[in-house]
């Protein structure tokens, strides 16, 4: 199974790492990228294959027309422009998967040769660690076998979920953004101890550390986050007392809103890109 990541930026990146990790075999996996130097400096930290399309305008071509499978990693606004380059370079069976927010899969499928199968998906960058989650929906060229090997690039980096092409920004709003939010919160977190008195560096590693173990908590199979959370809160203790005051400051609401306003920016991504 010869795979071909084009544009290795950060998602594409961590699926990559993701894959290498969980032991896919670098000689099957070919990459691109647009700047030569950062081509050269990932084919070093990866170990596998990374053409440049500033040196060799044909890279995307050449990788595409060599694959079974190939993953389109570019930014939203560029993924229709790279359907079209790649079009005419590759096979009929082979599969095209897009990780882009908001790229409909009737405008990959217009934009690419007529019954070519593709898969849109919503990965996030956890891939990397071992810890992703990706939603996936099958454009109409796509059978068993074409949605099976676009899982199978996550395979052992991740959990796939299969779903409706129409709830991949609801996925983008929950877990592909999802990693900022823990992020973010740490950051606050860490201002917040700085705030009190706290030497910055170690409110930094007090923050992050924290984060990092609820995130490890949360992994075990089963668990209630909810559950967690009432553990950690003592009756008219310490955490009851910032829980408390987190809610009456609508953070529920607060977090509603931005998520819908993820949802909102993939709705209009499909409309300023999408065709
Ligand atoms: N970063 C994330 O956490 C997530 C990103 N995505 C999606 O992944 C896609 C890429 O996002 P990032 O990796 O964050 O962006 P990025 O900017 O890190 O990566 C894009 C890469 O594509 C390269 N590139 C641009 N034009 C090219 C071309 N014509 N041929 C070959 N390479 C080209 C750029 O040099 C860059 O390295 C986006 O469509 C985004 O919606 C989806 C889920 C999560
Ligand atoms: O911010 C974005 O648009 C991409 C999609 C989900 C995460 N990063």
């Amino acid at each position: 199974m010869n795979i071909a990541l084009l544009g290795l930026g950060n998602m594409n990146g961590a699926i990559l790492a993701g894959m290498l990790a969980a032991g896919t075999d670098a000689a099957s996996v070919c990459a691109t990228g647009h700047s030569a130097e950062r081509a050269r400096a990932n084919q070093e930290r990866y170990g596998v294959t990374v053409a440049a399309t500033e040196s060799d305008p044909e890279a995307n071509r050449t990788a595409a027309a060599g694959a079974d499978i190939v993953v389109l990693g570019v930014k939203p606004k560029d993924i229709l422009a790279l359907c079209r380059e790649i079009g005419g370079a590759l096979r009929p069976g082979t599969v095209v998967v897009s990780v882009a927010a908001g790229i409909p899969l009737a405008a990959m499928e217009a934009n690419l040769p007529g019954g070519q199968p593709v898969v849109r998906t919503m990965p996030n960058t956890p891939l990397t660690v071992g810890m992703g989650v990706v939603g996936l929906a099958g454009g109409t060229a796509v059978t068993e076998h074409h949605v099976d090997l676009a899982a199978g690039l996550f395979r052992g980096s991740g959990s796939v979920y299969q779903v409706k092409e129409s709830q991949l920004d609801a996925v983008a709003a929950v877990s592909g953004s999802g990693p900022a939010y823990a992020f973010l919160l740490a950051e606050l977190m860490a201002a917040g101890g700085a705030d009190m008195g706290l030497d910055e560096d170690l409110a930094k590693d007090l923050a992050r550390a924290t984060v990092a173990g609820a995130g490890r908590m949360l992994a075990e199979p089963e668990v209630d986050p909810a559950a967690l959370r009432r553990a950690v809160t003592s009756p008219n203790g310490t955490t009851e007392a910032a829980i408390n005051s987190f809610l009456d400051s609508g953070l529920a609401d607060l977090i509603a809103q931005g998520m819908r306003a993820s949802a909102a920016r993939g709705q209009a991504m499909s409309r300023e890109y999408g065709s």
